[in-house]
């Protein structure tokens, strides 16, 4: 499912974006959602807000494989602005390809699901 824009020309807040990323999860009609936005920070700030999502915001494709085995992260979010495509296109295959580990790192994603604010 593309829910992104064709044209570059009109401006657009990419939080809609993330939004309607993080709805497809959501909807159980993805696994995995990819946001593109010119820093990439707002893709991620906002699709953290959602305890279901772990979205990463990444520029190696090391990063997408620890991103991944450690942290099983649902969501990736590149930064047009900041990488070439060629570096782009490593990360994604990275992230797609890699698989979460368990044990330690199953403990800590249930850690991560269960963070409450009344907690802190
Ligand atoms: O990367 C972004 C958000 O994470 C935006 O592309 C960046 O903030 C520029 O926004 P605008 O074109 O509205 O000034």
């Amino acid at each position: 499912m593309d829910c992104g824009v064709d044209s570059a020309a009109e401006r657009v807040d990419a939080m809609d974006y993330a939004l309607a990323l993080v709805a497809e999860i959501r909807r159980g009609r993805s696994d995995f959602a990819v946001g593109i936005c010119g820093s990439g920070q707002m893709m991620a700030m906002a699709s953290n807000r959602f305890g279901f999502m772990r979205s990463t915001l990444l520029h190696t494709a090391q990063e997408a494989e620890w991103a991944r085995q450690h942290g099983d992260a649902n969501m990736l979010v590149l930064g047009a602005d900041i990488l070439d495509a060629a570096t782009a296109e490593q990360i994604l295959a990275t992230f797609l390809s890699t698989a979460a580990l368990g044990e330690r790192y199953a403990e800590r994603r249930e850690r991560l699901a269960q963070l409450d604010v009344s907690k802190l």
